[in-house]
């Protein structure tokens, strides 16, 4: 068995959860192995240095242009950014459901597989044309990735990668994302 059918065989599913018609895919039981964990992490910083900074220093043309900040989303991208972002001496910012961040924040609403809901991101934790990259557990419809590419852009900032754990493909939502799409785990 691969690494890749491995950390599959790991996820949790859960028919019917949280609605009707929803089959819930839960990373949790990934995280309670180290090793599953690890392999993760592995698989994100092979990807993030071998395709997204290789192609983020021929496009800008700047040899020594770095990922500068993590984009985490509520609540499951917190258990990867800070990770990556330490290992990549890059920042981690937190986007969080609407009311739970300090200061003034921009906004975006969105649409995701089960429901609506607003993201907000603080307005000072991006400077200016930082390059960014998003991380989730997981892409459904694309709706919550859209709306995190949407704060970016609030701040002027680049989204240049998206990672997530799991893609459900069949939903397609990393054809509404405007920067490419990386994830570990194929559902469907
Ligand atoms: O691609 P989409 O259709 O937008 O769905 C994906 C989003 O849905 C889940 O989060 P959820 O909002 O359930 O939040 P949680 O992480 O706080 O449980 C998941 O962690 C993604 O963030
Ligand atoms: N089917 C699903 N499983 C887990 N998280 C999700 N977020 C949106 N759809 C999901």
């Amino acid at each position: 068995m691969s690494d890749i059918e491995y950390l599959r065989s790991q996820l949790g599913v859960h028919p019917d959860f949280p609605k009707k018609g929803i089959v819930f895919l839960d990373i949790f039981p990934l995280l309670r192995d180290p090793v599953a964990f690890e392999t993760l992490i592995t698989h994100f910083l092979h990807h993030l240095t071998s395709v997204t900074l290789p192609k983020l220093r021929a496009d800008s043309g700047n040899p020594k242009a770095k990922i500068d900040a993590f984009i985490g989303l509520d609540a499951r991208g917190f258990l990867f950014g800070p990770v990556l972002a330490s290992r990549l001496g890059a920042a981690f910012v937190a986007v969080r459901k609407v009311g739970k961040l300090p200061g003034k924040c921009f906004k975006a609403e969105y649409e995701k597989e089960y429901g609506t809901d607003v993201f907000e991101m603080q307005e000072d934790a991006l400077p200016e044309g930082a390059n960014v990259v998003v991380i989730d557990d997981l892409i459904a419809t694309g709706g919550s990735a859209f709306a995190a590419h949407q704060l970016v852009e609030q701040a002027k900032a680049k989204v240049i990668q998206n990672l997530f754990v799991v893609d459900i493909e069949f939903l397609k939502g990393a054809d509404k994302l405007p920067a490419p799409s990386y994830s570990i785990i194929k559902a469907d």
